[in-house]
């Protein structure tokens, strides 16, 4: 045998040097949930070490964040009952809590990425990404609404806005909405393949945002399909995305691969909710190592193409690297 690859698997040294793939806390954009009022802190029950913060006290984990390293953040606001409507008027509502804390976490940390989501369902009293009438999601009317919110978020700071929505032509819509407003040098990450996944049930939790009636497949694309995921990717690029997103991450390893392949904008993943619990609930249980478990996918993720990988693990990744 001349060929002999385990000679390059010999020792934890040359093992370093081969190592096609590395992980950096740079890599990373974490998610937070964030609650109106004050000195709030309530865990996601269904995703344990998750937690809900008031603005205040997110300004602490913010800052106990960038000490470790990870300086991006999405943030997520969860609306009660009555703060919702058919029309999430909360969402651009220029006093409503989550655009106050916007501009209050980057008045504390100009240099702290802020990133935020754009669609209906957190302020939706249906619960759904879009406008809904006569039980259809209405696509042209929707994004004269997510219009509203990206301007009202680029305007409270937001450095990245991220359409989760799925309606048609809606990249396009928020970047001429934003350029109009004099906010050129907001970036768009559009979550350009994002699947009817069965894995956003904790985040749905999180925020107490589920539909109402019926399910999001008339927008979310179909598990089954890879090379729909291209003519998603076609048009955001055309509109202009500055990120192309692929979500959730670990089941769609193949999609960005495909989409990192075929695009010169930079891949993310969006390690979702569901994809930390399994982890999180089979390590509470000893039926796997957790820590293991966690650094493989990320790992993985990476491997596959992504560029930015969007993960609830992203705290305790950077913890691990202290
Ligand atoms: N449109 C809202 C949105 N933005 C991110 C997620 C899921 C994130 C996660 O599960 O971690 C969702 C849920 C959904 O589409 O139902
Ligand atoms: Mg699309």
């Amino acid at each position: 045998m001349y060929r002999r690859p385990r000679r390059n698997r010999k020792s934890s040294v040359i093992r370093g040097m081969v190592e096609e793939t590395r992980l950096s806390t740079k890599d990373f954009i974490f998610p937070l949930f964030l609650l109106g009022g004050k000195n709030q802190k309530t865990e996601v029950k269904s995703m344990p070490g998750i937690f809900r913060f008031s603005t205040d006290l997110m300004l602490k984990e913010v800052e106990s964040c960038m000490e470790l390293g990870i300086n991006a953040f999405d943030i997520f606001p969860a609306y009660t009952e009555d703060q919702k409507d058919k029309y999430a008027t909360e969402s651009h509502n220029p006093e409503t809590f989550y655009l106050k804390a916007i501009q209050k976490i980057k008045e504390t940390f100009p240099e702290a990425c802020i990133m935020t989501d754009v669609a209906m369902d957190p302020y939706s009293s249906d619960g759904h990404d879009g406008l809904v009438k006569d039980g259809k999601i209405l696509n042209d009317e929707t994004l004269e609404i997510l219009g509203k919110m990206a301007v009202a978020q680029a305007q409270a700071g937001a450095d990245i806005i991220g359409p989760s929505d799925m309606m048609d032509g809606r990249v396009g819509y928020l970047r001429e909405q934003l350029d109009d407003h004099g906010y050129t040098d907001v970036s768009i990450m559009s979550y350009t393949a994002k699947y009817a996944s069965a894995f956003y049930g904790p985040f749905r939790e999180a925020l107490d945002s589920a539909p109402k009636m019926g399910d999001k497949k008339t927008y979310q694309m179909d598990p089954a399909n890879l090379y729909e995921a291209m003519i998603e990717a076609d048009l955001d690029t055309e509109e202009g995305a500055d990120f192309l997103m692929v979500k959730p991450a670990l089941a769609y390893l193949d999609v960005i691969r495909l989409l990192k392949d075929n695009y010169n904008v930079p891949i993310a993943a969006y390690n979702v909710s569901g994809e930390y619990s399994m982890i999180k609930a089979s390590a509470e249980r000893g039926w796997l190592d957790g820590e293991r478990a966690m650094l493989e996918s990320l790992l993985s993720i990476k491997r596959s193409g992504a560029n930015v990988i969007l993960s609830y693990f992203a705290k305790e990744f950077a913890l691990l690297q202290k």
